[in-house]
């Protein structure tokens, strides 16, 4: 079993430097498979399961990928197939946008339902919309969507009926290459979804309007690679800015940026606590006992799901009581019951958590129940009173670079710890890990997880045994430049 210890009740100090954003590269990646030339290289990929995932779907779909030193250089101009691997799609949700970027670009599609944290039951019925209004026949069955059209794309007019980050992302990019001009009305307004239509623009698209509820997309006939830096990622810097918070510490969260962060920089003030924002950075201080608030989660400019957990570890330590309401997914309290045994005092009803707020934490054997509850009890370990152990880390590998040393950066008492028991998740990291050792990319530019979070590769670097790999040799026998369905 693998797991992180926390000692709690240390300060913390110093600077912690965030990576790029998950929830940016991820979809970003996606849409290279838009490029029909040259190469794109993305700067500032972090070293993540999640990207390690993407790069296998990528990899397998004839996209050629390198990685090093945190920039990914793609050439998509040979996709061999119009089939995305269950093994892959199944582990998270972002792998379904290739989706988008596949229909545009050859019209064929066959991918399976996606996978991620369950957070909720995450329907996808307002992509397959888009697609639809676009003019693709979609057929669903076995766990299986086919997506197929006889033409490209055309434009069309789509109005989503909620604002979803991923349905948005996905239309976009097949809007890119589509016939006519495409309208996303209620579109998802987060900053993630500027940061994918800067990098669309950059490969010669024609996206207006991005962070506003209506995006006007006019097609393309042809993209080509392009260079693109991915933003930082704000929910890697609101986890810092609540662990700085919640030990009473003095931390500068540096690449934060602070525009991307509102809501909870607001919300942090009225606890409380001190921040100052400048051009690279922003810096966290608190040292008075905190006051309790309420949260509500909503799409952004609200305040975002991807932080209640965090925000409700420090709510923990604050003083009165907090009512926490979660809007955006119908299962995002899991937390609550491994704070529990934590000592904490919250109460849920349906979609309201009250949060008691000022008890002492104590140490515990918690358990992630997914990628931002990993990180919220790690929060709460930092104040604890004497050891907490935190397993379930594959959840936490996937969207946070390092986060034992970026804490013991900052002086927290904090360590991984691997053992003969490692479960299935990280056995299989470690083993991708010792592979692009092999495939050679260097000790150094992976991170300094006690064994690793894993990188991008080129195909070939796949080794026997690995999903992407044999699935490319099943497919071996059709490994020819696959044409678009009109040519
Ligand atoms: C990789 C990535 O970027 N993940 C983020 C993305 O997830 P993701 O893109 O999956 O989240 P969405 O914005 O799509 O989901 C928001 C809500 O819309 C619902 N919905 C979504 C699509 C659909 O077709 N039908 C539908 O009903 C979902 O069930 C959910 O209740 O945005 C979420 C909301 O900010 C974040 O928590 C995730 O970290
Ligand atoms: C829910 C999250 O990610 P995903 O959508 O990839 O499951 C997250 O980043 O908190």
């Amino acid at each position: 079993m693998t797991k992180i210890i926390v000692r709690g009740g240390q300060r913390l100090k110093g600077t912690v430097r965030v990576s790029g954003a998950k929830n940016a590269v991820l979809p970003i990646l996606a849409a290279s498979l838009l490029a029909t030339e040259g190469d794109s290289v993305i700067s500032d990929v972090p070293l993540l399961d999640d990207v390690m995932t993407i790069q296998k779907v990528l990899a397998s779909l004839g996209a050629q990928l390198t990685y090093n030193n945190e920039t990914m250089r793609i050439s998509a101009s040979t996709i061999t197939t119009f089939e995305a691997p269950y093994e892959l799609i199944r582990k998270m949700r972002a792998s379904f946008l290739v989706m988008g970027p596949l229909l545009a670009r050859i019209g064929r599609v066959r991918i399976s339902l996606p996978g991620g944290c369950a957070i909720g039951t995450r329907p996808i019925d307002q992509h397959l919309k888009g697609f639809e209004a676009m003019g693709a026949e979609i057929t669903l069955g076995q766990g299986f969507i086919e997506a197929r059209t006889k033409t490209r794309l055309k434009g069309a007019k789509i109005y989503l009926d909620v604002a979803s980050v991923g349905a948005t992302e996905n239309i976009m990019m097949a809007a890119a290459l589509a016939e006519g001009t495409t309208t996303i009305e209620n579109a998802a307004k987060e900053p993630e979804i500027v940061d994918l239509a800067n990098y669309i623009n950059a490969m010669g698209g024609k996206v207006r309007g991005a962070g506003t509820g209506l995006i006007r997309i006019e097609g393309v006939d042809r993209m080509h690679g392009a260079a693109h830096n991915v933003i930082p990622d704000r929910v890697e810097a609101g986890t810092y800015m609540i662990a700085a918070a919640i030990t009473g510490g003095d931390v500068f969260v540096e690449g934060a940026i602070a525009d991307h962060l509102t809501p909870v920089i607001s919300k942090l003030q009225e606890m409380g606590v001190e921040i100052t924002e400048s051009d690279n950075g922003v810096r966290v201080r608190s040292s008075a006992v905190l006051k309790s608030v309420d949260v509500k989660t909503l799409p952004h400019p609200g305040f975002p799901t991807d932080m209640q957990s965090q925000m409700m570890a420090l709510l923990l330590v604050s003083e009165g009581t907090s009512v926490v309401t979660e809007t955006v997914f119908e299962n995002r309290f899991m937390h609550v019951e491994e704070f529990q045994k934590m000592n904490a005092q919250i109460k849920v009803d349906g979609r309201t958590a009250i949060v008691s707020g000022g008890l002492p934490l104590t140490g515990a054997k918690v358990c992630a129940t997914d990628l931002r509850a990993g990180a919220a009890l790690i929060c709460a370990a930092l104040r604890a009173d004497g050891e907490t152990e935190v397993t379930g880390l594959h959840h936490v590998d996937r969207g946070y670079v390092n986060i034992t040393g970026k804490l013991a950066s900052l002086g927290a008492i904090i360590r991984r710890v691997e053992t003969e028991e490692e479960d299935a998740a990280a056995a299989s990291v470690a083993t991708t890990s010792s592979k692009l050792l092999k495939a050679g990319v260097s000790a150094a530019s992976l991170p300094a997880r006690d064994t690793v979070s894993a990188v991008a590769v080129s195909a070939g670097a796949a080794s026997e045994g690995d999903a992407a790999a044999s699935y490319k040799r099943e497919k071996e026998v059709s490994v020819l430049k696959v044409q678009p369905t009109w040519a």
